[in-house]
C-alpha cells in the first residue's frame, strides 16, 4: 500500500508538486499519468525518498521510504532506466543489486529469465536498446521480492511486444497481491495495462478513479458546424451544453434529447456520440495544450 498525502516540493518560485494526495492499493496497478513535467518523477522521488518534500507526506506500507530497514526488500524501484551504468554487462549489473540487497546470486538468473534477457546478460549495458534496459531495471526492481513495484516511465523506448510483455508481468504482479504505481505521459500506452489511473497536471491531481469510472465519462458528445447556434439550441432545450477545447460539447442527455434539440433549430451536426471516455481524452488534450501548460 502506497499513501501519499498532501505532499507538495517547491525549487524556488516553481511549485513542482501542490498538495498531491492519492493512495494505491495491493493487488492493483495505478497510471500515474500527466503530460511532461506535470510533476510525476518528481512524486516518485519523493515516495522513494531520493527528494524531500517541501511538506507532506509519503509511505510505503506504512513507512518513510528512508524509514524502512531494507527498501530493496519491500519495494522495487526503476526511475531511470537509462542511466544504468553502460560499462557492467546486464548479469554484472543485477549481481551487484544482489549483493547490496542480501538476495542469492541465483535469484539473478531467475530475474534474467524472466525478463527476457538472459541470452543478453554477457553483453554491456551500454550497447543494450532503451527497451532492454527497461527489461534490465525492471528485473533490478523485480530482484528483493518486493510487495510494492515504482516504476517510472517503464514503457518508454519499449516496442509494442515489449509493453504487452511488461503488462503480463505487472498483471502477474498485481493478482499475486502486488502493489504497482507506473508512470507515464501517453494514455494509450499504459490504458490496457492499468486498474486505476491517477492523473497529474501542473503539479495538481486533476483525476483519480478506476479507469472504468474515467474512461466511461458520461452522457453525450456532441459537434456542430455552427458551435454558438448549437449552444443555444442546447440551452433553450433545457440542457446544460458542456464546452470541451475540441469545440465540441458534452451533455448530460441521451443523443436522442440532444439531436432532437439541435434539430427544432436547424443545426447542423458533424459528430454525435456517447461520450465514451471523451472526458479522460478531453482533460488530457487541455493539459498538453500549451495555453494548459503555461497556465
Ligand atoms: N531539481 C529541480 N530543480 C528545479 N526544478 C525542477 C527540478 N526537478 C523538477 N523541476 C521542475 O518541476 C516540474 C515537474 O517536473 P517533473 O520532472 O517532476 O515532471 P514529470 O511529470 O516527471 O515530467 P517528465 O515526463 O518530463 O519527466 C517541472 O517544471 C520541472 O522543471
Amino acid at each position: 500500500m502506497i499513501t501519499v498525502e498532501n505532499l507538495s516540493k517547491r525549487y524556488g518560485s516553481t511549485t513542482a508538486v501542490h498538495d498531491v494526495s492519492f493512495t494505491v492499493e495491493p493487488g492493483s496497478i495505478t497510471g500515474f499519468l500527466g503530460p511532461n513535467g506535470a510533476g510525476k518523477s518528481t512524486t516518485l522521488r519523493m515516495l522513494t525518498g531520493l527528494t524531500p518534500p517541501t511538506s507532506g507526506t509519503a509511505t510505503i506500507a506504512g513507512k518513510r521510504y528512508t524509514d524502512l530497514p531494507n527498501p530493496g526488500r519491500v519495494v522495487g524501484v526503476m526511475l531511470d532506466a537509462a542511466a544504468q551504468h553502460p560499462g557492467r554487462t546486464g548479469r554484472e549489473t543485477l549481481q551487484l543489486n544482489a549483493s547490496l540487497l542480501g538476495v542469492p546470486k541465483s535469484r539473478v538468473e531467475e530475474m534474467l529469465a524472466a525478463v527476457g534477457l538472459t541470452g543478453a546478460a554477457k553483453r554491456r549495458v551500454g550497447q543494450y536498446s532503451l527497451g532492454m534496459r527497461q527489461r534490465l531495471g525492471i528485473a533490478g526492481a523485480l530482484l528483493g521480492d518486493p510487495a510494492v513495484l515504482i516504476l517510472d516511465e517503464p514503457a518508454n523506448g519499449m516496442d509494442p511486444e515489449g509493453i504487452r510483455w511488461m503488462r503480463g508481468l505487472l498483471q502477474d504482479f498485481a493478482a499475486r497481491g502486488g502493489t504497482v504505481i507506473l508512470s507515464s505521459h501517453l494514455l494509450g500506452e499504459v490504458q490496457a495495462t492499468v486498474d486505476r489511473l491517477v492523473v497529474i497536471g501542473g503539479g495538481r491531481i486533476v483525476a483519480n478513479g478506476s479507469l472504468e469510472e474515467l474512461l466511461a465519462g458520461s452522457g453525450t458528445l456532441v459537434r456542430g458546424l455552427d458551435p454558438s447556434g448549437l449552444h443555444q439550441a442546447l440551452t433553450v432545450a433545457g440542457l446544460q451544453p458542456e464546452p470541451l477545447a475540441s469545440g465540441s460539447f458534452r451533455v448530460d442527455a441521451t443523443a436522442e434529447q440532444v439531436g432532437r434539440a439541435a434539430a427544432a433549430h436547424g443545426q447542423i451536426l458533424l459528430e454525435l456520440r456517447e461520450s465514451d471516455g471523451a472526458g479522460l481524452e478531453e482533460l488530457f488534450f487541455q493539459l498538453t495544450t500549451p495555453a494548459a501548460a503555461a497556465a
